[in-house]
């Protein structure tokens, strides 16, 4: 390799940016620049990011960084592209060349004026390893065309990272939480115009607006985002989910409480799902969307697909599961469940995970509401939720909580705490879905043992090796549904009688502690009229309903630290 040092501020060997790199360590591109509250220093360009070396001078031997937070620079030397969301060329201005030598760090230093441009990137919380916060590196040099240079190498490297969005709808809740949606939205807006990702904005006016928006909007135009954001909590994300997938997903709805039928065996605990059963309600159902389960199921068969996934109709637009578009949720919310359940409850923190485009699956349930109440005719309706449904203490608490709405958060420990005292029990009849641990290679079984040992709590938030290789990976990566296994009659088990209450969290991908223990499918009749559910923070009455998971039916920019 011949190394050429030129009249140019650059050496640059075997330099490639656009293509492959070679060279000694794939050194690409190295000059002295001076950084911003440290001094001169010798930054190097390679194609995994940046790295500086302080040029040690008597006026540069203390770095005054720690007046803003940043690290010395002395340890802090480097950063990978992967880190960084933004480069900015800033024009001429002022930089804090030189802290002088004994001086105090937060005295004021020499001035110059030159040419900078800044890189944006992120850094762990100290107190909180999972909270992100933006840091900043200002390198400044007297010539113009150097800083323009060594911008656009670093915007060429940024643009490889294929993951991260360049378009994306925000929808915005301004009465979340403590009425403050808009004012989460503002100190976050400035993130995702450093990383040039165009937003187009759109502050709801009313319950229901966002659902109507997502409705609405033709699908060429969704596909024209690489996501949407809701700015809100879980009640407006919920909203927008739906309002995405009610037309768009195409799938058998699981059966109704009705069509399963008391097998004649002598295991009492043993249904059968009579999928020739013709429902009492048949032929009550007006909307062409919301078919019986009869009719699903003969769409299923018909369909012929070997994993029973009803891909009927998919719009030539937006199909589903959309690995390109992806959902993201700045928390703005009371109680911001999915956030939490997928990463850090921070709208920073969040937006920083956004910008660099990162990913989980997500598992969305669908549930389908057939009887209001036990006199009524089949009104099959439906809602998805992400992260809950719940009955009993749970559809109580939501009830109870809408009360007192004007408390903000509190409401729900208010709530919570007098629905609780009341102790009611609640009677019903449940069939589920039995799900059979699944045969594991001993590498699978001591990956899970490991995790288990590192924490007990540990949650897989992606795609992660072990879901990837299990043996049904192919249906764990967005094309599971648990149709399949309706017509397995063994599989059905029931429960009758008094319940505290009923619920299901959905958790992002899977929990390795029990990939096998999430119930697919249940369905429910209460012996009362109409019940409450907590469907993801919204009111459903149900007297009949049933329910099913699809496994990482969407993808959702992460917000979590370890993903
Ligand atoms: N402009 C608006 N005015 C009044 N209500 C709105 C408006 N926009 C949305 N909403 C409604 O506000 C409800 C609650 O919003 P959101 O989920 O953002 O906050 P939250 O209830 O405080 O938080 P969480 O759901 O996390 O407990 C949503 O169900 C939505 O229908």
């Amino acid at each position: 390799m011949i190394m050429e040092r030129s009249e140019d501020p650059f050496l640059v060997d075997g330099l490639h940016v656009e293509g492959e790199v070679e060279g000694d360590g794939g050194s690409v591109l190295t000059a002295n620049l001076v950084l911003d509250l440290v001094g001169e220093v010798v930054l190097t360009l390679n194609p995994n990011g940046l790295s500086w070396k302080v040029v040690e001078t008597p006026d540069n031997e203390l770095s005054a960084s720690s007046c803003l937070g940043r690290k010395s620079s002395r340890t802090d030397m480097g950063i990978n592209f992967s880190d960084v969301y933004a480069v900015e060329f800033i024009n001429w201005g002022l930089i804090h060349e030189l802290t002088p030598q004994n001086a105090s760090p937060c005295l004021p230093r020499r001035y110059s004026e030159m040419y900078h441009f800044t890189v944006h990137a992120f850094q762990r919380s100290k107190k909180q390893p999972s909270l992100w916060v933006p840091v900043a590196y200002t390198f400044a040099h007297e010539d113009l065309n150097t800083c323009q240079i060594w911008v656009n190498r670093i915007e060429a490297f940024l643009s490889r990272e294929s993951e991260r969005p360049k378009s994306l709808l925000v929808l915005v809740n301004p009465r979340s939480g403590k009425q403050s949606g808009y004012r989460v939205w503002e100190t976050v807006a400035p993130i995702f115009f450093r990383a040039k990702v165009k937003t187009k904005v759109m502050v709801t006016q009313r319950a229901g607006h966002a659902f109507d928006l997502m409705v609405s909007m033709p699908d060429q135009e969704l596909s024209s985002y690489d996501g949407v954001l809701a700015v809100g909590g879980d009640g407006f994300f919920n909203e927008i989910l739906n309002g995405l997938l009610l037309s768009r997903h195409k799938a058998p709805y699981p059966p109704a409480p009705n069509d399963l039928v008391q097998a004649e065996s002598s295991d009492t605990n043993v249904l059968v799902f009579d999928s020739s059963a013709k429902n009492s309600d048949q032929g009550e159902v007006d909307s062409p969307l919301l078919l019986n389960s009869g009719n699903n199921l003969l769409q299923l068969s018909k369909s012929g697909s070997e994993d029973g996934y009803c891909n009927i109709d998919q719009d030539p637009y937006f199909q589903l599961p959309n690995e390109q578009f992806r959902f993201g949720i700045i928390p703005a919310g009371s109680t911001d469940a999915i956030v939490i359940t997928t990463g850090a409850r921070d709208p920073v923190t969040s937006a920083l995970h956004i910008v660099l485009g990162k990913r989980v699956s997500l598992d969305i349930a669908q549930v389908i509401r057939w009887k209001k109440t036990a006199l009524s005719k089949v009104e099959p309706f439906i809602r998805y939720a992400a992260s809950f449904a719940g009955y009993g203490f749970y559809g109580d608490v939501i009830t109870e909580s809408e009360k007192y709405r004007w408390m903000g958060p509190v409401r729900y420990d208010y709530a919570g705490t007098k629905v609780f005292l009341r102790h009611r029990s609640y009677e019903a009849e449940v069939t589920y879905l039995e799900v059979k641990p699944e045969v594991r290679n001993s590498d699978q079984e001591n990956a899970i043992l490991d995790s288990q040992k590192k924490s007990e709590r540990l949650v897989c938030k992606a795609n992660c090796s072990i879901c990837n290789t299990r043996p049904d990976s192919a249906s764990t990566r967005g094309v599971a549904s648990p149709n399949s296994l309706f017509s397995d009659k063994s599989r059905w088990l029931r429960s009758k009688g008094r319940f505290l209450s009923i619920g299901a969290a959905i958790i992002s991908c899977r929990n390795e502690k029990a990939p096998d223990g999430l119930t697919p499918a249940f369905t429910f009749t209460s012996y009362g009229d109409e019940s409450v559910w907590n469907v993801d923070g919204e009111m459903l009455r149900a007297h009949q309903l049933s329910a099913q998971v699809f496994r990482g039916l969407i993808s959702l920019f992460a917000t979590g630290p370890d993903t």
